[in-house]
């Protein structure tokens, strides 16, 4: 393993970024989801109290959570937001507000999903019609065209775009390790820890659905959030919005929505909510059910930035620090597909990260405008 102490834990008051996501970004949120539902009073006190303490306040209890007293919560009760692993914070960030909404509370708002309007909107958009309608012209290249289309899908994140940072044109990829991904299915399972709901989920399905109807899997486990979380996170709800979508658009786009309804009802593509998805803890602390399931699968596909932080740890890594290290605990072979959107990243070449330096200092590594696909065919852990 790689020397984790080399490599400090980001915190929220590590640099401007991880600073900005959590004295800026979260207030933003809050302002959108107050302003997109008609609320009662007692939410919107608890929305202020929410604005207040992810600002000023400290961690404080979360009733009926048991699970994060365990992931973290008895250990950072009464610490700055801004003090404690930035994963935690923003992913404690996000459970908070669910409870202000009352989404776990019985009474008339369980349940309701507060990213939903945004979702939803996105899922309808334009954008979408055209992303399905170019399924009618693939071109000789459909795997690559697929996969691209679900690396790429990972730029349409709400939580960005409700912070209003994204518009930049997009440049190449920066890690490109997908010639060693293709050889690791070969008819087996393939398990994909799903990212984003909307324009992302839509181009997962699509990829799930092409690697089953080519035979280059024969059955694939899609993991989602158990709940709603970092604004665009899919859930089980949002994975039945993509299908209506699919099923009901024009040509090739519907033929693939028939395959992925087909594989769910006779199993080869089964769906799964587990809770730690939804922990602020890097996945390396996952439970043994979790980790079974991973050592299960031919490849385990990681989407999108929070996916990679969680995969590699959150760490200011040296830019350069291989991949392969990073994921020598994962119990299986192992790839991520990622945008760019925080402070870490691994697996580069130092001419990739002088370049890169270079021609726009740090901004590179948060700006979503820069990719990579990167695999680890074969972990120790994998033996
Ligand atoms: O949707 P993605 O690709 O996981 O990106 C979400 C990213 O946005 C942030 O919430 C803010 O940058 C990060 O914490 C997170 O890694």
């Amino acid at each position: 393993m790689p020397d984790s102490a080399a490599a400090p834990v980001i915190l929220g008051t590590t640099g401007p970024f991880p600073h900005g996501v959590l004295a800026e970004r979260h207030p933003a949120i809050i302002r959108r989801v107050r302003d997109a539902f008609p609320y009662g009073p007692a939410q919107h006190r608890a929305l202020d109290t929410l604005l207040h303490d992810c600002t000023e306040g400290t961690i404080g209890p979360l009733p009926g959570a048991d699970r994060w007293r365990g992931w973290g919560l008895d250990r950072h009760l009464g610490q700055s937001w801004f003090d404690v692993p930035w994963l935690w914070s923003e992913s404690y960030f996000y459970r908070r507000l669910l409870d202000a909404v009352g989404y776990f509370a019985p009474g008339p708002w369980q349940g309701i999903d507060p990213f939903r309007p945004f979702k939803l909107a996105e899922l309808d958009g334009k954008e979408t019609d055209e992303e399905l309608a170019a399924l009618d012209a693939l071109g000789d290249d459909p795997d690559r065209a697929l996969l691209h289309g679900s690396l790429w899908g990972n730029r349409a994140d709400l939580g960005f775009r409700l912070s209003a940072e994204s518009g930049e044109a997009v440049s190449a990829l920066v890690a490109d390790d997908s010639a060693g991904l293709w050889p690791l299915l070969r008819g087996g399972t393939l398990c994909l820890v799903a990212d984003n709901a909307g324009r992302e989920l839509v181009p997962d399905l699509l990829l799930i659905a092409h690697l089953l109807d080519s035979g280059r899997v024969a059955d694939a486990v899609l993991h989602l959030k158990p709940y709603p979380s970092y604004v665009s996170d899919a859930t089980t709800a949002d994975l039945l919005d993509a299908l209506r979508r699919l099923t009901a658009a024009p040509g090739a786009a519907a033929r693939y929505g028939r395959t992925l309804w087909s594989a769910l009802s006779d199993g080869r593509l089964a769906v799964r909510a587990h809770p730690f998805s939804c922990a602020p803890l890097p996945y390396a602390e996952a439970p043994g059910d979790l980790r079974a399931e991973w050592a299960a699968a031919d490849l385990t596909l990681f989407k999108g930035d929070l996916n990679y932080r969680r995969l590699v740890g959150d760490r200011l890594w040296p830019p350069t620090t291989p991949f392969a290290e990073v994921t020598d605990w994962f119990p299986g072979p192992v790839a991520a597909l990622r945008t760019l959107k925080s402070d870490v990243v691994t697996g580069l070449s130092p001419d990739t990260v002088a370049a890169l330096d270079a021609a726009e200092g740090q901004r590179w590594r948060t700006a979503g405008t820069h990719a990579l696909i990167q695999v680890n065919p074969s972990p120790s852990a994998s033996a």
